[in-house]
């Protein structure tokens, strides 16, 4: 039985490899034990230009000082992509609202003229919805999507090499049409959302592989690991992401890594949050077998979390609709009203 945990560690992606390209096993030890004991942990030396992380949510911010007006010019219930923005409180999850207003992206392709009756989660490829009169948001909100998939591959390739699989194990289900998302948040609090309470987010497990957070300086963020009960923060750290895991890695390692619980309690009063969360996602297709771990890793695998309320599904893309259905519910009833009862 493993102690406790009552931080996250930091670990540098730039150290990650020797200079014959090959994952240390320093780098790749001290992975395993973050993503397996804590489901959690952050990076520093990601890349990226030099200020790109501050630029990025100082644009974000002057979006959300835009007239709501304007903001809702870009609704995501028009779009059967959950593609676009949403007001305050009206996210929900586990089954309250959220105290933040969002805007929803992902890589910009042409819908299917054509969706299978029994593939419905196909109909989620679209495009975006971005202010036509602030450009700046699209292209750095575009340019950041295009690091975070670099920083999510090399994250996944570490981490299939530490759990015993070639570097490549998961390539062929990102191959050609990867269905990453993007999200550009807003938090407030002092009762701005009475709904809410101070539920910025609600404690929730990401549905895809790997996620890449990038947050300001408020604070809020915790986690809670594995077998553990209590809650502990994921500090704000200057130049890191905060990386976890999502329900895919658990289904396939049969728990060895877990989608870690996490949540955000609302700021103070008068005290603006905002968060960039980046899910490094399979082909809307994907369907994602099992892995076979070593044995010595195997011993420690703990199953897939049995929560009725959230079945994990093997396949990428009916997990990822599961959870837009439940956490847009008026979007979910307007563009997919034979899956909601
Ligand atoms: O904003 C954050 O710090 C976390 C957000 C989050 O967990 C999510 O959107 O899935
Ligand atoms: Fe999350």
């Amino acid at each position: 039985m493993s102690t406790p945990r009552t931080s996250v560690p930091v670990l540098d992606l730039a150290t990650a490899r020797d200079a014959n390209g090959h994952f240390t096993s320093e780098f790749l030890d001290a992975l395993r034990d973050a993503a397996h004991n804590v489901g959690f942990f952050q990076v520093t030396g990601y890349g990226g230009r030099p200020g790109q992380d501050q630029e990025l949510l100082d644009t974000v911010a002057e979006f959300f000082r835009l007239p709501l007006e304007d903001r809702l010019a870009l609704d995501n219930r028009t779009s059967a992509q959950f593609r676009g923005y949403t007001r305050l409180g009206k996210e929900i999850t586990q089954g309250r609202a959220d105290s933040r207003e969002q805007i929803d992206y992902g890589p910009d392709r042409a819908p299917l003229e054509y969706v299978p009756a029994d593939q419905p989660y196909l109909g989620l490829q679209g495009h975006n919805q971005w202010p036509a009169g602030f450009p700046e948001l699209e292209k750095a909100a575009m340019e950041w999507a295009e690091l975070m998939s670099h920083v999510g591959a090399e994250l996944l390739s570490a981490i299939s090499v530490a759990i015993g699989l070639p570097e490549d194990h998961f390539d062929e289900a990102f191959a050609g049409t990867p269905a990453w998302m993007g999200k550009l948040v807003h938090y407030v609090g002092g009762g701005v959302v009475p709904e809410a309470g101070t539920q910025g987010v609600g404690s929730h497990a990401d549905y895809g592989f790997v996620t890449l957070l990038l947050q300001d300086s408020v604070g809020g963020l915790e986690v809670k690991p594995y077998g553990q009960d209590e809650w502990i923060d994921v500090p704000p750290t200057p130049g890191a992401l905060v990386v976890n895991l999502g329900e895919m890695l658990e289904v396939a390692t049969d728990g060895y890594l877990m989608a870690t619980i996490h949540r955000v309690t609302a700021p103070p009063a008068g005290v603006d949050r905002y968060s960039v969360p980046f899910f490094w996602s399979p082909r809307l297709d994907a369907v994602i077998d099992k892995v076979e771990l070593p044995a010595s890793l195997a011993a420690d695998a703990r199953g897939v979390s049995d929560d009725p309320s959230n079945p994990m599904l093997a396949s990428y893309g009916q997990n990822v609709l599961k959870g837009w259905l439940r956490a847009h519910p008026e979007t979910a009833r307007r563009h997919y009203p034979e899956l909601v009862r």
